[in-house]
């Protein structure tokens, strides 16, 4: 494998999941992923889907927890789910909150200091990761989906509707919806983009859906018992501007449910399957 270090590599459903490490010429210093290749991905490439953790997950979270691989060894998808952060940069107060820095990304390309030099995830995300991938793993590298979960519903819901040549489909689980108007979303783009809040629309999936919009139709499950639903996440402000500019959007609420990879789990078959079908 190219300028990959092997960390780890299990079967799984006949296909295999592996812990990967590189140095990141985007955030400066070393990153890690995983990544599931499906039994099919032996015989010919396959299509890819990313998935994007919330805050305090690093690349294990998903794959331990999520119950992804089951679904993806079924329709033949590879996974990658990628840390969080940048970690160890060694930038004072990195680790002093689990909603800001290490493991807090927040899936932005900072532009203040300290933090512009290694808190590169947009870039990271978009770029540098999927050109390492289709690199090393065989992918079919023009048929790419975006997922993720809370923090990372909200990088999957920025990198698709910024990038839609690049993601064939997007879908969330309990997104953060309006970081602009959430005390999360005000914390990380005020210290990562700067006081300007005009900076922080192209990373707002409820600005964006209205400059921009998306191809296709958008899934998102949401818990009701979710703890951040009513203070962090805001799917009805999206609901209501995808309501106005005629954005498909499937929002569906699933009663009881909560913020937990217990709800992802539940959930994983339908949003597995949404993006099998647009990714042919
Ligand atoms: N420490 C927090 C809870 C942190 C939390 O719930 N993290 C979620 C993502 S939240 C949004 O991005 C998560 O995925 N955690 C990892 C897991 O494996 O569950 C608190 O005290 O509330």
């Amino acid at each position: 494998m190219t300028n990959l270090k092997v960390i780890s590599e299990y079967q799984c459903f006949a296909g295999k999941v592996g812990f990967y490490s590189h140095a990141s010429s985007t955030c400066h210093g070393e990153m890690r992923f995983a990544v599931y290749q499906p039994p099919q991905a032996s015989q010919k490439p396959v299509p890819v889907l990313y998935f994007l953790s919330g805050l305090t997950c690093t690349e294990e979270n998903f794959m331990v927890k999520a119950g992804a691989q089951r679904y993806a060894a079924e329709y033949g998808l590879m996974l990658v789910a990628p840390d969080t952060s940048p970690r160890n940069t060694g930038i004072a107060g990195e680790d002093d909150d689990w909603d800001f820095g290490t493991g807090a990304g927040f899936y932005v390309d900072a532009t203040t200091e300290p933090w512009k030099a290694h808190y590169q995830m947009y870039s990271y995300i978009v770029q540098e990761l999927p050109t390492l991938i289709n690199a090393n793993f065989p992918t079919q590298s023009e048929k790419q989906g975006i997922f993720g979960h809370s923090m990372g519903g909200h990088g999957a819901l920025v990198c698709a509707m910024r990038n839609p040549h690049l993601y064939k489909s997007v879908s969330a689980f309990a997104p953060i919806t309006a970081p602009m108007r959430c005390p999360w979303g005000e914390k990380a783009f005020s210290r990562y983009l700067g006081t300007n809040e005009e900076a922080w629309r192209s990373y707002d999936a409820s600005e964006l859906v209205k400059q921009l919009g998306y191809h296709s139709s958008i899934l998102i499950d949401q818990g009701t018992a979710d703890k951040f639903l009513t203070s962090q996440l805001l799917p009805d402000v999206f609901a209501q501007v995808c309501a106005e500019v005629k954005q498909p959007l499937n929002l569906r609420y699933q009663q009881d449910y909560d913020h937990s990879y217990y709800f992802i789990a539940s959930f994983m078959a339908d949003h597995i399957r949404h993006h099998a079908i647009a990714l042919g």
